[in-house]
């Protein structure tokens, strides 16, 4: 079944015919022929969507409009609002009062179909963004954190799994933008007796070293200058609850031993105090740094990592758990097309392929903005590759043309490069300091970047390549490359 709709119309013509197009394809469609039957088959049946007539016999549709959302909340059904033909003011007039879209009489039936279709996919996004805010705070936060890699599952098993244990130090690496934070927060979440505590966070390499104390353990009055009143510092704000100590490798020597007291004695003074205060928080540190080296180095206290590092999670960067990819990008994805009341339904193979080919450097943050532009740019219900813009990773060094006049695809953007067109420099997939492409991957990556510009003209790739047609074929039919996706 696609979905529940109801229409609200007195032409009986209209109603069977509706019904009988949208029972076609696959909908469970209802009907009624006034307002007030239509209102009450709403509160029994529940549809996700109503076709509703703007001249009803015994009430205005707009009224209905307005009974519908004002009964329904948030699961209010989505109103395709039906005007006569010439009615463009009715029609402007009901999308501004809540309507998701109107269609002008006379109705066509594939029109009217297309539009509650998309009713009814904006509604099912829209309810599951709603969902988000609903739900308890623990189910969010599973919700949350996508995780379908091994090593991701692994993570998010072993965060669950000191969540029983409510005192121990959580230590957590792994690149920026990896899902640090997100994790922090699960574990959070997942202690019972601190859930319900703050969970306060510290970017240790965000605040000057001067104040870094201060905000950290707070200050009595006239503990310095600017010191009028006294102000109780995150451990404080975060009793009972974490405290979630952001990049805490770049944490200053100095201020290093005075945590690791905390950590040891479970006590702290403001500064400029003279009261020992108990901190019962629970410690989650994190870094992008490698602790290990910055303890050899002397720029990180050997004790303090042994106090920190009491359970630790590693969080993979993305291009090391592909399988996480989609699943997060198609996450992203309701979530942007519900912020913005759009129905977009996913990706297409082709910019599915290409968000697989990409190392993201800037890990999931990157994914994330790389969605959200994405969103902005659609303009149909599923984003092609033209609207998943990514930047070129960087390399040390260009690699060697493959061909007189190589196009420039990995930095492509909508509506900029054609295929005529070639500009720039063409990076292979991959990033420095890791370990480098094959040669495969690379000529793989590269062909059907060609393709993806060219539309999916042989031709022209070969062209392009410099090569003969027959060896484009046979390179599509080594690396396994569908053409399906570009005949549409
Ligand atoms: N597994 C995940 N599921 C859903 N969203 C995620 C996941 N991992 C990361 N994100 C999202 O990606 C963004 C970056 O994540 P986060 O801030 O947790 O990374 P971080 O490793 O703490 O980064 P930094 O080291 O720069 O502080 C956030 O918007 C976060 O919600």
């Amino acid at each position: 079944m696609n979905g529940k709709v109801l229409i609200i119309d007195d032409e009986r013509t209209f109603r069977v015919v509706a019904e009988a197009a949208l029972g076609g394809e696959g909908y469970e469609a209802r009907s009624a022929a006034s307002a007030g039957e239509g209102l009450e088959l709403a509160r029994s049946f529940q549809p996700e969507v109503v076709v509703l007539d703007r001249n009803l016999p015994d009430a205005d549709g707009l009224s209905v409009l307005e009974a519908l959302r004002a009964e329904g909340g948030d699961a209010a059904p989505l109103v395709v609002m039906a005007t006569a033909y010439g009615e463009v003011e009715n029609a402007v007039t009901a999308l501004k009062s809540g309507a998701f879209d109107y269609l002008t009489k006379p109705i066509q039936l594939a029109e009217l179909v297309n539009t509650v279709g998309k009713a009814v996919e904006a509604r099912r996004l829209r309810r599951r963004n709603a969902g988000f805010s609903d739900a308890g705070r623990r189910k969010l936060e599973q919700d949350l954190c996508v995780g379908e890699s091994a090593a991701m599952r692994r993570a998010l098993e072993l965060a669950e799994k000191v969540g029983t244990s409510p005192d121990t130090t959580v230590l957590i690496q792994g690149e920026s933008g990896t899902g640090k934070e997100i994790l922090a927060h699960l574990v959070h979440v997942r202690t019972p007796g601190r859930s319900e505590a703050p969970f306060v966070e510290l970017n240790c390499a965000a605040i000057p070293e001067t104040l870094l104390e201060s905000e950290l353990f707070g200050y009595e009055k006239g503990a310095f200058t600017d010191a009028k009143r006294t102000k109780p510092g995150l451990l404080e704000q975060a009793e009972g609850g974490t405290l979630f100590l952001d990049e805490i490798g770049d944490m200053p020597l100095a201020t290093q031993a005075k945590l690791l007291k905390v950590l040891e004695t479970q006590t702290f003074r403001r500064l400029g105090g003279t009261r020992d205060l108990r901190a019962d928080v629970r410690f989650i540190a994190a870094t992008h740094r490698d602790l290990s080296a910055a303890v050899a180095s002397g720029a990180f206290r050997l004790d303090l990592y042994h106090r920190l590092d009491v359970f630790h999670l590693q969080v993979p960067p993305l291009r090391e758990r592909p399988d996480d990819i989609l699943p997060l990008a198609r996450f992203f994805l309701a979530r942007y097309a519900a912020r913005a009341g759009r129905a977009l339904t996913g990706f297409s193979r082709a910019a599915e392929e290409r968000l697989l080919a990409y190392p993201f450097p800037g890990n999931v943050r990157e994914l994330r903005n790389v969605v959200e532009r994405a969103v902005i740019l659609a303009s149909g219900p599923v984003l092609g590759p033209g609207e998943v813009m990514l930047h070129a990773a960087p390399v040390a060094s260009a690699p060697p043309a493959p061909a007189p006049h190589p196009p420039a695809p990995a930095a492509a953007s909508p509506g900029i490069a054609g295929p005529a067109e070639p500009q720039g420099a063409w990076r292979p997939p991959g990033q420095e300091g890791a370990a480098p492409p094959t040669l495969e991957q690379v000529e793989r990556a590269y062909l059907l970047d060609l393709l993806e510009r060219a539309g999916g003209n042989r031709s022209q790739v070969a062209r392009w390549m410099g090569v003969s047609y027959p060896t484009v074929m046979k390179k599509i039919t080594d690396y396994g490359i569908d053409l399906g996706r570009w005949k549409s």
